[in-house]
């Protein structure tokens, strides 16, 4: 497995993250386990940072909190000096309850809900990426009943279809998100969002995607946003300020991904706008960015325990681990690519063809199809790289199960920084009526 940060093998064979055992780890908390990498995630932040300030340009990078959204993490980003994108309420709740200021957050989402609107307007949220005309007029009227007058992008799909899996690439003409360029839909949220009075348009926002390798879809995202933008200006005098190009880039999962630098997209991007609004008459607008995979994926690590195996001859062997789709279900969805490593024990070159599967109730139930593994047995550790980036935060309880700790390691500490669930958390919700108490006592 290809030890990302400061993972590495220890002394005993085990695997390190951190400068914590991940043996002495699951004596602590248990399994499963979602290790994140501290030093890797603000190490990334950096890559951002820094980069975006070579460049000259003004800027903002917004971390996607949909890839890892916990009251920590949102510390953490704070203390680097990004901005923050959210897309629900919840997130913003996560963030405001972190301190996050929250004039450095950006609100997202094809769907929000008026009360998520006042929220976030209540709070002075920095931004709104409007989605559509309806929650244009409803933000424009709810902003004005309260004499306020919010930033806004507006989200345009430039009609790129960027390279990934196409449940998560979103830049194409038919996606449920943002208004399309190329049948005018865009042309005309951006004519009557300049002529409501309770908003402030700054200016554009495009997403292509998520998992993409290549600098070319950001450059045609830019250069398509760039003409649409010169030809507002030439028909309606209308100037942008900021330039979104949204998130997605990608990270290596395993030896069949080959992202680039941070700093090779960020230079890129600059590069691309620079360019495309080169010529226009107003100053280059601003860039801001909304990376979220990219700066904890391959920060986390989950640890499980092996359980039981069976072996079909001729077929395959199924190991069985202590979580699955519950933790991580991006296998199932995305027929999604991991790899792993026997943890608690030395090990040579000798291994075996297995596939792992999780404990849930569903024959689709998989984390990783055909690795090689160290003939792992029942009490083994088993730690699986890369899940920092949409696993906790697409975890659930299917089959009750009780989602697992989250704990941040750095130079040899470890602190949790979200508890595992208990099981007075599975029922803590659950309401018996009157009646079936009733009649449950009957029973007893
Ligand atoms: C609008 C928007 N911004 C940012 C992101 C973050 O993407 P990623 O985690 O791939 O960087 C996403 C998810 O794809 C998104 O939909
Ligand atoms: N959840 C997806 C990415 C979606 C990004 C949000 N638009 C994944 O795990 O890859």
């Amino acid at each position: 497995m290809y030890l990302h940060g400061t993972s590495k093998i220890n002394e005993q064979g085990h695997l390190e993250i951190g400068g914590c055992d991940t043996v002495a780890l699951k004596e602590q908390y248990g399994t499963p386990l979602y290790i994140m990498d501290e030093q890797l995630i603000r190490q990334r932040c950096r890559e951002y940072m820094d980069a975006f300030r070579a460049t000259g340009m003004q800027f903002q990078v917004a971390y996607a909190s949909k890839a890892f959204c916990t009251m920590a993490m949102c510390r953490l980003v704070e203390e680097e000096g990004l901005s923050l994108d959210v897309v629900s309420d919840g997130e913003l709740y996560t963030a405001m309850q972190a301190g996050f200021p929250v004039e450095r957050i950006h609100f997202h989402g094809n769907n929000k809900t008026p009360e998520e609107l006042e929220l976030a307007l209540d709070a002075g949220i920095g931004c709104f990426v409007v989605d559509n005309l309806i929650e244009l007029h409803l933000l424009n009227a709810i902003a004005a009943e309260k004499g306020l007058q919010p930033k806004i992008l507006l989200r345009v799909t430039p009609g790129v279809e960027a390279h990934t899996h196409e449940f998560i690439s979103t830049g194409q003409e038919d996606s449920k998100f943002g208004f399309d360029i190329g049948n005018g839909s865009a042309y005309e949220a951006v004519v009557q969002a300049d002529q409501l009075s309770s908003v402030e348009l700054l200016g554009l926002h495009s997403h292509i995607g998520s998992q993409i390798f290549e600098v070319d879809g950001f450059e045609v995202a830019a250069q398509r946003v760039a003409e649409f933008a010169r030809q507002l200006q030439r028909d309606k005098g209308i100037y942008f300020s900021v330039i979104n190009l949204g998130g997605g880039f990608g990270i290596r999962y395993t030896a069949e991904d080959s992202p680039l630098q941070v700093a090779d997209y960020v230079q890129a991007i600059a590069n691309s706008i620079q360019k495309n609004f080169a010529d226009s008459d107003g100053a280059v607008p601003q860039i801001w960015i909304e990376p979220g995979r990219s700066i904890v994926g391959d920060a986390g690590t989950t640890l499980y325990t092996v359980g039981t195996s069976k072996d079909i001859p001729g077929i395959r062997k199924y190991v069985s681990v202590d979580g699955g789709m519950s933790d991580n279900p991006r296998t199932a969805l995305y027929d999604a690519k991991y790899e792993a490593v026997i943890a608690n024990r030395a090990h040579d070159d000798s291994s075996e063809l297995v596939s792992v599967a999780g404990k849930c109730c569903e024959s689709g139930d998989m984390l990783i199809w055909d690795i090689e593994l160290a003939h792992p047995v029942s009490g083994d550790l088993l730690a699986v790289a890369c899940t920092g980036a949409y696993n906790y935060s697409m975890a659930s309880n299917y089959n009750r199960l009780r989602r697992p700790a989250v704990v941040l390691v750095s130079e040899g500490n470890s602190d949790v920084i979200v508890s595992r669930e208990s099981y007075a958390d599975l029922v803590g919700n659950d309401l018996v009526p009157a009646r079936l108490q009733a009649s449950a006592a009957l029973r007893s």
